[in-house]
């Protein structure tokens, strides 16, 4: 396989990625729509601009988060269909990183619902 590819090309590669999540990981479109939910939930409440970078930073990792999952647990199929230890550990570890950023930015989303609900602001 060639390495260092042009970057259009290399970016086709990451857009087959995202566009493979999101045709086969249900996981992955639950989290796109709750990412519609914060961009609604940011403007409606007319949230600043350090509100927006916030919010805007965790939607963006708890995707990225999601797209590495998957690809641990491809290749921990590739490397191993049947039962290991080693697998349970990779595929649990990285699922327990989309859940640790996933509670992050539900607490980030109910602090700025608060501060709007009661603050006004
Ligand atoms: N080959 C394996 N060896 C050991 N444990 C496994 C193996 N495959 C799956 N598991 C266990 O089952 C859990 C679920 O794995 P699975 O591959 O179904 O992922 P998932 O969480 O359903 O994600 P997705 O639906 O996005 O594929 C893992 O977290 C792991 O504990």
């Amino acid at each position: 396989m060639k390495k260092n590819s042009a970057l259009w090309r290399r970016a086709l590669f990451a857009g087959r990625g995202l566009w493979i999540a999101a045709r086969e990981e249900a996981s992955f479109r639950t989290e796109l729509l709750a990412v519609v939910g914060g961009v609604i939930l940011l403007y409606w409440t007319g949230a600043s601009l350090l509100w927006w970078g916030v919010g805007i930073l965790l939607m963006g990792a708890v995707l990225a988060a999601e797209l590495l999952n998957s690809a641990v647990e491809s290749l921990a199929d590739l490397v191993s269909p049947e039962y290991h230890p080693l697998v349970a550990r990779a595929k649990d570890c990285g699922a327990a990183a989309v859940l640790v950023l996933s509670f992050t930015a539900v607490l980030i989303a109910a602090l700025l619902l608060w501060r709007y609900l009661h603050l006004g602001e």
